[in-house]
This record gives C-alpha cells, structure tokens and sequence, in this order.
C-alpha cells in the first residue's frame, strides 16, 4: 500500500480514475474510425462490433491515462465493462492496465472476485500471475519464473464468502507485494438491506465485516501504518465513515461513489485520518464522461477534436476533484 500512498503524496492527490468505458461513453467517430481496419481483420463478421469497441476501448483509455498521469496516482479500470465484449475486451482490460503502468500509474483491477476457497485460490492469479510449468523455466531478471497477463497492482474482492474466499488473495498479494481492496460497505442504494443488518451479537453487518478486514491485513503494515488489506466503502455512507475510520486505524479506504453516484467532499471527509491519508476516491463516469457535458461540445465532430474534447474534459474534471479533495482530506 506504500506504493499506492507515495503516489498520492507525490501527486498532493488522493483520487482514483475509474476506467469503465461503455459505447456511450466513447466519443462515436472514434469507434467508427476503427472499423474498417477490424473488418478486413476479422474472420467472422459477427464479431466485428465487439473488436471494433474493443480496440475503441483502447484508444480512449489511453487517451484519458495520457490526459490524467501526471495528476492522478492510480486508475481502476472495471472489468465487467471489458468482459461483456468477451475475448477481445478481456485483452483491452490487460493492456489498458499495461498502458497505465507505462505511465507510472498504481492499478486497482476492479474485478469484485469472491468464491468458494479453491476457485478464489484461482481467481487469486489476478495478483500472483501464472507460475512455470516444473522444470521449464529458471527465474532470470530478463525472464521471471511467472507470467502476470493481468499487471494489476490490487484487486477488489468480495468478503461475503467467509475467510475461505479471501485467504487465497492475501497469501497472493503477500507473496507478491500487491495489495487488496475487500468490500465492507458498498455505495448502492440497497447495500443497506444486507451490509446494515443488525447482529444478534451487537453492531450492523458491515462492522463486523470492517473488523474482519482490519485484521486480515494485521502483520503487513508498510511505511505510513496501512496494510496491504484494504476496504471499500462507498461515499453514498460518508455519514458513518467517521467512525469507520477510527475503527480500522490500518485499512486503506477505497471511496467509490463520488460524483456520479452522489458522492460529494463532505461525505469523503471523515474518511481521511489525523494526516489528510488513509483514502483514496474513486470516480468514473464524472471524469471519463466529463466530455459529453463540455461547453466545448459540438455536433459533429472529427476523430482528432473528439479525443482532444475527452482529454482536455477528462484532465478538467480531475483537477477539480483533486482541490475539492484537497480541501476534504485537510479538514
Ligand atoms: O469496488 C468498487 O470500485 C465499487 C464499490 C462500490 O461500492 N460502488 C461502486 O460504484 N464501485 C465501482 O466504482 C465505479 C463507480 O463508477 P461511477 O459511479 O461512474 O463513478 C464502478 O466501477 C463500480 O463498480
């Protein structure tokens, strides 16, 4: 987690870059442009849509990671949006994530994994990569023993499973100096009939699970106190997370749910410790789809203007969450 706190010192930011694109949300020329090339590449055409907006995908995130890196520390790019367009988005997930680290930003997959103890040991590749066959390969600095195909530096992972389905991914990001985000309230509007039950033992669900999450991540505290176990706790709840704060002194807070969602600075505020750290807010749709709402906007709009419209929008929006933020997290 040092890695993903140095990050926001050096950039005077605590803010994350959520990179879930949708058709509508990539400027329409952009994807046009690419469909000729998919067309003459592609054997069947059924899967032209998907490629062409798979490789659109690409192009914009690229675009909004140049727009954003020297600004923001770390982006989080949501699976779920690349998935639905099968093979060909899982390999734009991959590269986008590549792309980010090019660009010297911290990768949060958002990919939610949470299963029974021997596939959560599966899904837990997403931090430990896939290993050598035996015997086929020695561990050299130009070749290491293991094949990351997914270069995140955390992941999301759902605690509603038990200790069995969370194991698996603390021994990988243990093993291989990544972090974790565990969710503990999430920011929709009916977490609350789950996450807020209250227990027969005292307290609401989601307490007990922040507790369960505090101590997972005992034992791997790095340079400014946070482990390597982090919690998500959406800003929808920021009138709980005061106390949330206090009672996990050691859990790095990922804050979805601001701006889109509703989320504003003073729901984030009491996220933040004595030190204005300890949270990182995310926002997706209110940076990546800051160009639809531009003044700057017309009609009809080439490829090049539609990408310099979602950059300059993109690095816009963030610079203005970055001094809300600043104001929030100093309170
Ligand atoms: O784990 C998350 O990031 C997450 C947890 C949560 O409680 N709420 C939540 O919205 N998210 C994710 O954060 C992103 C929110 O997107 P925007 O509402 O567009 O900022 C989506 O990728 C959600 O899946």
């Amino acid at each position: 987690m040092d890695r993903l706190i140095d990050a926001i010192e050096r950039m005077h930011n605590p803010s994350v870059v959520g990179l879930d694109p949708t058709p509508q949300l990539v400027p329409e020329p952009v994807i046009a442009s690419l469909h000729d090339e998919v067309a003459d590449t592609v054997e069947d055409e059924r899967e032209i849509d998907a490629v062409q907006l798979a490789m659109a995908y690409v192009v914009f995130n690229q675009v909004l990671i140049d727009a954003v890196c020297d600004i923001v520390p770390a982006v989080k790019p949501q699976i779920a949006m690349y998935e639905a367009l099968g093979p060909a988005g899982v390999d734009a997930y991959a590269m986008t994530c590549d792309y980010a680290h090019e660009r010297g930003l911290y990768v949060v997959g958002d990919v939610k994994r949470g299963d029974i103890g021997s596939t959560a040991a599966a899904y837990a590749h997403h931090l430990s990569g896939v290993p050598a066959l035996p015997g086929t390969r020695q561990d050299t600095a130009s070749v290491p023993n293991r094949y990351d195909p997914w270069r995140e530096d955390a992941i999301t992972v759902n605690p509603y499973l038990g200790v069995d389905g969370i194991a698996p991914f603390v021994e990988a990001a243990d093993a291989c100096d990544k972090d974790l985000f565990v969710l503990v309230h999430t920011s929709n509007p009916s977490s609350v009939d789950l996450q807020e039950l209250e227990l027969g033992s005292g307290g609401r669900l989601y307490e007990h699970v922040a507790g369960l999450v505090e101590t997972w991540g005992r034992g791997t505290e790095g340079a400014y106190g946070y482990s390597r176990v982090g919690g998500v706790f959406g800003a929808t709840f920021g009138a709980d997370a005061a106390a949330l704060r206090r009672s996990m002194p050691h859990t790095m807070l990922l804050v979805p749910g601001y701006g889109a969602q509703g989320g504003t600075t003073d729901d984030v505020a009491g996220m933040f410790d004595a030190e204005g750290r300890g949270a990182v807010i995310s926002s997706s749709r209110g940076i990546i789809g800051a160009w639809r709402s531009a003044p700057e906007r017309q009609a009809s709009m080439g490829q090049d203007d539609a990408l310099e419209l979602v950059a300059h929008s993109a690095r816009r929006a963030a610079i203005d969450m970055r001094d809300a933020l600043d104001q929030a997290s100093s309170r």
